[in-house]
């Protein structure tokens, strides 16, 4: 067992590494710091610490071969540069990793695979067998069959998932730049950087801004939802630079210049509760007033249709919804007891004229969202 800063065991660590770091300018991969991170994980994995490589870098290594200078803007370019660039990756990471006699796995998934519980389970049993042999699976989306309703988006949020499905303790998040600043420094040169997140409030989710690189997807934003979904499971992020030499060994060693976000002090949720709120997509929202906020908020009750005041979306019986307040911010998500059209009609009723609005078609269910499936984000 690895020991970190404040001697915190690290046994099981997700490093996720930004398109940014795997290419150079000129479009080919950086081999030097591919060769550098496959040195330190294959001395992290001797040491007896489990490692999950998310690597990014496919459509950017595909792109040159298909002309685009920025990221395609059409899925079928995305798609087409992405199968040239993964074989280019993986190949490349086989045999750099094959320099510190590290095995490696290739591991593709979609968001779907992790939305069905039993894919989600496929997967898991899959990553723990690859771990268990000493193998170091390098994960990516399935870019060249990925479409907006099946997509993770970016890897960030892929690598916070992983780190769910796998129940790591610690994630590293290397990108271009140290860390979260208070605001983003290439539009601001008074930005400082933040070493430690304690809480991860929406104030701290403000300062967060969207990525202005030919190549990067999520930005500093994507980084932030990353951590606070990783924080919900009790783990441990860190956002450091992958510029910097021997950067993910000072990050453990609590050397690096870095963002430490701590997990979130509510506790670790369980299992059921970070697939509802976290693995799933929501299929629609739900717009309630001040009162069923405070209710589902502070008060830790269920949503009734009383306090709704909108729903927007086309959704079915148990499928995931979030829950916005008037302003729109959205504060939780969880599976619905009503489909969309039958909400249309009961919206802002008491739950005693469900049935008589419904007739037939009503179920037994007053509440909306039951409490046991709802997830404050
Ligand atoms: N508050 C902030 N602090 C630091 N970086 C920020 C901030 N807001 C936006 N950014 C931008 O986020 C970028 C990193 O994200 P991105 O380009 O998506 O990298 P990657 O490809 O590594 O995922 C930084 O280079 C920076 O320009
Ligand atoms: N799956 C994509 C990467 C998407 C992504 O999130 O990129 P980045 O913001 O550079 O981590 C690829 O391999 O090109």
């Amino acid at each position: 067992m690895n020991m970190t800063e404040s001697q915190r065991p690290v046994q099981r660590l997700v490093v996720k590494i930004g398109s940014g770091l795997i290419r150079t300018s000129q479009g080919r991969l950086n081999e030097d710091a591919v060769r550098q991170y496959a040195k330190q994980l294959a001395t992290l994995r001797k040491y007896g610490v489990e490692v999950i490589l998310v690597s990014s870098g496919a459509i950017a290594l595909g792109m040159p071969v298909l002309q685009q200078q920025r990221m395609p803007r059409t899925t079928a370019l995305q798609q087409a540069a992405a199968a040239i660039g993964q074989s280019h990756l993986i190949w490349n990471y086989e045999r750099l990793f094959g320099m510190f006699n590290q095995q490696v796995a290739q591991i593709l998934l979609t968001h779907a695979d992790l939305r069905n519980r039993g894919r989600y389970l496929n997967a898991r049993n899959t990553l723990q067998t690859l771990i268990a042999h000493g193998v170091i699976p390098i994960i990516n989306e399935n870019d060249t069959v990925s479409v907006e309703e099946i997509r993770f988006g970016d890897n960030d949020s892929l690598s916070a998932m992983v780190c769910n499905l796998i129940d790591a303790d610690t994630l590293i998040i290397l990108t271009d730049i140290d860390g979260l600043y208070t605001a983003d420094p290439r539009l601001d040169p008074n930005a400082t950087l933040i070493p430690v997140v304690e809480h991860l409030d929406r104030r701290i989710e403000a300062l967060a801004g969207r990525s202005t690189h030919a190549t990067g997807r999520g930005g500093m934003y994507s980084k932030i939802q990353a951590a606070k979904i990783a924080g919900a499971s009790g783990i441990h992020t860190y956002i450091a630079n992958g510029l910097k030499p021997n950067i993910i060994t000072h990050v453990l060693d609590g050397e690096a210049q870095c963002t430490h976000i701590h997990p979130s002090a509510a506790g670790k949720l369980s299992s059921r509760k970070r697939w509802i709120g976290y693995a799933l997509k929501a299929k629609g929202t739900l717009v309630v007033d001040d009162g069923a906020k405070r209710a589902l908020t502070i008060q830790g009750k269920s949503l009734l249709p009383s306090g709704i005041i909108k729903v927007s979306g086309s959704f079915r019986f148990g499928d995931a919804v979030y829950c916005t307040d008037a302003s729109e911010t959205c504060f939780a998500q969880g599976l619905v007891n009503y489909s969309s059209q039958e909400l249309m009609a009961i919206i802002g009723q008491h739950t005693s004229h469900i049935k008589t609005i419904l007739g037939n078609t009503a179920k037994a269910y007053d509440e909306v969202i039951h409490r046991d499936n709802l997830v404050l984000l």
